[in-house]
């Protein structure tokens, strides 16, 4: 797969009040293909939002270069589009005017008409149809979140960057905005990178999860391939016979990996992180899946280099 997104030897430091430095990362190296979906998973203060926010241009990494569609990262650009947790929706705007908002600021000569049209389509495509005219404050969490969505996708982001999005809401809106957001990103081939801690979400949402270990000094340890059929069905996810393989590879590294991870120890080359594609290990298992192919049915095992 084509590198559509290419960090290169990024770092990022910090002053100590003892006069010292924090390394936060370093020299770390990460790639997406076009159209790819890639969640980051990794413990509290690893550097994912240090690393989201210099993929969004918020944020300068002390060293290193982030490449998108071939050009260097040099600020914030319409180009990229940022969901937080928090919706930040401006308060005094409409649903459509949030919308309109954003999408007159990526095309500046489009009329008025025009520029409402293309807001109406994408609230309508996050199901919000009908709340056109209601301000945030009389809007759902969940709502809200899809007004966020639908402002992002409207400008036609090359890639949409996202923070823990569903983290604040309840379970059932979770599961529904999940499911909206794959679809549209299945449907219009949306390159994404997201940050979650729930192993499940990353399950379901991603092509590839990015483990990363413990900080300070944090690296990206391990590349997940997801072994999961791209149709699969969040209800139906614990029913596929590579979930739990997938669900306890990951879980493993979160709870022992990610803190006993040391770089020199396990010959890691940041340019070449391992992938990893999690299958079924178990011989009972496997007997008891006799419609399990070869093809899945084979042990975890690396599948290649990352770079
Ligand atoms: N302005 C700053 N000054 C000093 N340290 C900072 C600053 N901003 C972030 N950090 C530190 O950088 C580290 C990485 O922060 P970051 O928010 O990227 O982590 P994270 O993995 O996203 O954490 P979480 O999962 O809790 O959101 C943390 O230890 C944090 O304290």
């Amino acid at each position: 797969m084509s590198d559509f997104i290419s960090i290169e030897a990024i770092a990022k430091r910090y002053p100590t009040r003892g006069g010292g430095t924090t390394t936060i990362f370093e020299n770390l190296w990460l790639s997406m293909g076009r159209g790819e979906f890639g969640c980051i998973i990794g413990h509290s203060g690893c550097g994912k939002t240090t690393i989201l926010n210099v993929l969004a241009g918020l944020d300068r990494p002390d060293d290193g270069t982030v490449i998108v569609d071939g050009e260097a990262i040099d600020g914030t650009s319409l180009d990229r589009a940022v969901i937080f947790q928090s919706h930040a929706l401006f308060p005094w705007r409409t649903v459509l005017g949030n919308v309109a908002f954003a999408v007159s600021s990526k095309w500046p000569k489009w009329n008025a008409a025009k520029v409402k049209a293309h807001a109406r389509g994408f609230i309508d495509l996050v199901g919000l149809s009908g709340a056109e005219a209601k301000h945030p404050s009389e809007l759902s969490g969940g709502m809200k979140q899809r007004v966020g969505i639908a402002r992002a996708l409207s400008i036609s982001p090359k890639i949409l960057l996202m923070d823990e999005p569903f983290s604040a809401l309840d379970a059932l809106t979770r599961g529904t905005l999940q499911d909206e957001v794959r679809r549209i990103c299945l449907e219009t081939g949306q390159t994404t990178f997201m940050i979650t801690h729930d192993v499940d979400e990353a399950i379901y949402l991603a092509d590839r999860i990015f483990l990363m270990t413990n900080g300070p000094g944090a690296v990206l340890a391990e590349v997940v391939e997801n072994p999961l059929p791209k149709d699969r069905v969040r209800t139906d996810l614990h029913r596929h016979p590579l979930y739990y393989a997938t669900r306890n590879h990951i879980l493993d590294f979160l709870v022992t990996r990610s803190k006993t991870f040391t770089a020199a120890a396990n010959g890691h080359d940041p340019r070449n992180v391992p992938v990893v594609r999690p299958g079924i290990g178990e011989p009972t298992l496997v007997a008891l899946a006799p419609a399990i192919t070869d093809d899945i049915a084979r042990p975890a095992g690396i599948t290649g280099r990352h770079s």
